[in-house]
């Protein structure tokens, strides 16, 4: 069991996990972990294959519920809360490709997902509010990278395009929190490399939390990261704490 870690300049967390616990049947996926998440941080939950990250994620995002224990977003318990729920509260997710419209242009994409925020009443009138979703929707294909082929179907963008359209999209409600499932899979290195600077930048205005396999790459990006093994926690603490610790290394390095 691991406690909450201390809050020595009384930074309320955005996000708290307390004790969470997941199973799948007999088989614990994620056991009695708690952490928390200041505002405006770029924090990376890191570890090796299995080593619940993507169940953490699961949980985090309202995908589904914890077995046990609690998540509290700025200070509220929301255990359990449906996706959309979560999503209301301004938990946005980015997590896979499958969310773009592939027939669709770039443009078409951000703006459908701008106009799914509306209240129902505002979905009924799409043609008064079309211009200033319009507007929306090229300010932040500008801010992903991608004002250039915004006019293009969404099939024809590489492979980085496609995830950072679907990052446009997951910002198009405005989130605080801003959760990531291994945001550069797939990608060439120079894909990597642009989406590594988006991140960054994203992380300047709201909190972003990424789950990622590859250690390396968010050593340079994060201030924080949290690691899991065998669905436990094992360390949390800067790159160079994190980098320097026994434990750490032994499993996930396999250097110590
Ligand atoms: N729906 C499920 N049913 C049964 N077992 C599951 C389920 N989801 C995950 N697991 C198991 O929980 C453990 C943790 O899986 P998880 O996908 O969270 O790890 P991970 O750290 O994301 O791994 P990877 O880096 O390989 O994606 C694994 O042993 C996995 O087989």
């Amino acid at each position: 069991m691991n406690t909450p870690p201390a809050r020595p300049d009384g930074d309320a967390p955005i996000l708290e996990v307390r004790h969470v616990t997941r199973r799948f049947g007999r088989f614990v996926a994620l056991n009695d972990v708690s952490v928390a998440f200041r505002r405006r941080r770029l924090t990376a939950i890191i570890g090796p294959n299995g080593a619940g990250k993507s169940t953490f994620f699961n949980v985090v995002s309202g995908a589904f519920p914890p077995s046990e224990g609690a998540i509290l977003f700025e200070g509220r318990d929301i255990t359990g809360l449906a996706p959309h729920g979560f999503a209301r509260l301004g938990i946005a997710k980015s997590f896979q490709i499958t969310n773009v419209f592939k027939q669709l242009s770039a443009r078409e994409n951000v703006r459908v997902a701008a106009q799914m925020r509306r209240t129902r009443f505002q979905l009924w009138r799409p043609r008064a509010a079309y211009p200033e979703l319009l507007e929306q929707a090229d300010a932040l294909l500008e801010r992903v990278g991608l004002a250039d082929v915004r006019d293009k179907p969404a099939s024809d963008l590489a492979h980085g395009q496609q995830r950072a359209l679907e990052i446009a999209m997951a910002l198009a409600p405005d989130p605080t929190l801003l959760l990531m499932d291994e945001p550069t899979a797939g990608m060439s290195p120079q894909e990597t490399g642009v989406m590594m600077g988006l991140i960054e930048r994203l992380a300047e205005e709201r909190t972003v939390i990424l789950v990622e396999h590859k250690m390396k790459l968010v050593m340079g990006l994060c201030e924080r990261l949290i690691v899991l093994h065998h669905g436990e926690f094992l360390a949390e603490g800067t790159p160079d704490e994190i980098r320097a610790h026994d434990e750490v290394r032994r499993v996930y390095l396999g250097t110590a």
